[in-house]
């Protein structure tokens, strides 16, 4: 079957690959290379999946799991353990329920991140999304920094059919906010995506403007729901976690984007995200085209890390 006639599933599975060496063969050596349940059975266990971007806390509560069933199951074959050590795994990235009420409810989504981790792209993507899904769409191009983010987000707005404010160089990005926020009230958008800037002169301006943004949206648009997304580049391991614990501290984050996991090893990062932040990968992308960006499931996501087959996940 040729590349671009994948599934999603296929291509997420496909974009895992390097992931998948860097930790599941890994996981089976250890499986197949220790004939007892002893120490340094856990031990190697552990190094591997902390070497796999998964972070300290997650594996080691996998790992406590993991022991638990083996002594309560009495089981004594490393190979048996490994169904167990996957459902602990999945176990680990349960959120809770992962709502997306701007599907259906008036939304704001401001979309955030640091610079080149996906922003515009992503904002892009989820315009055509809604836009297909029957919605009316607004894009706020406030990332007024990157001379070429305007004109790139007006290339997604244009082929997904929606409209646009702002986007020229170096005019106020709150004032962008305004006036979209205010375009939204008065054309009666069902969802309005704003774009923001993943670098400014420094990290504390950057952070001032998104509260400054945060406010004004409260501000001139009381009760309608409100969507703070931050968009980590998959790629950037371990450093994800704090570009997403520095945005937790400016605005109330709803939702993660995980970007760029085609052809990371680093994948494993998405299983410490949602299990030391708690906060729900809502999309994943695995590549460039719209088709790329998708609603994020854990248990889909282990699966295809694993390469387990589940019917219904078309290839
Ligand atoms: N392979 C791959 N590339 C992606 C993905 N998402 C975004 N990109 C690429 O990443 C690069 C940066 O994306 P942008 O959307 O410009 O990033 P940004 O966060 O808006 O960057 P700033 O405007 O500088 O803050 C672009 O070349 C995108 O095509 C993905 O899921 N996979």
């Amino acid at each position: 079957m040729g590349e671009e006639k994948k599934g999603f599933f296929g291509r997420l599975k496909d974009g895992l690959t390097k992931t998948r060496d860097n930790i599941v063969n890994g996981i089976d050596s250890v499986f197949n290379g220790f004939s007892a349940i002893d120490e340094d059975f856990y031990e190697e266990l552990e190094e591997i999946l902390i070497m796999g971007d998964i972070g300290v806390n997650a594996t080691n509560a996998i790992i406590e799991k993991l022991r638990g069933q083996v002594k309560e199951n009495h089981i004594k074959q490393p190979s048996e353990c490994k169904e167990i050590l996957i459902q602990s795994i999945k176990e680990q990235m349960k959120v809770g329920e992962t709502a997306y009420d701007f599907e259906q409810e008036q939304s704001v989504i401001l979309v955030i991140g640091v610079n080149g981790v996906g922003k515009t792209t992503s904002v892009g993507k989820l315009a055509g999304i809604l836009k297909d899904q029957g919605r009316k769409v607004l894009l706020a191009a406030a990332d007024t920094f990157r001379a070429a983010a305007g004109e790139q987000l007006t290339e997604w707005a244009n082929r997904a059919g929606v409209d646009i404010i702002g986007g020229s160089e170096g005019s106020d990005p709150a004032s962008v906010i305004f006036d979209a926020v205010n375009a939204a009230k008065a054309r009666h958008v069902d969802v309005l995506l704003c774009d923001t800037a993943g670098r400014l002169h420094n990290k504390k301006n950057l952070m001032e403007e998104l509260k400054k943004i945060n406010r004004i949206i409260d501000k001139e648009f009381p009760g309608v729901h409100r969507e703070n997304l931050v968009v980590l580049d998959g790629t950037t391991g371990q450093n994800a976690l704090q570009q997403a614990r520095d945005f937790g501290e400016v605005a109330d984050l709803t939702g993660i984007i995980l970007t760029k996991m085609d052809g990371t090893a680093k994948g494993g990062i998405a299983v410490a995200i949602q299990s030391e932040l708690n906060i729900p990968v809502k999309y994943i992308g695995v590549g460039e085209t719209l088709e790329d960006l998708q609603k994020f499931d854990s248990d889909q996501f282990v699966n295809a890390l694993f390469d387990i087959k589940v019917s219904g996940e078309e290839e």
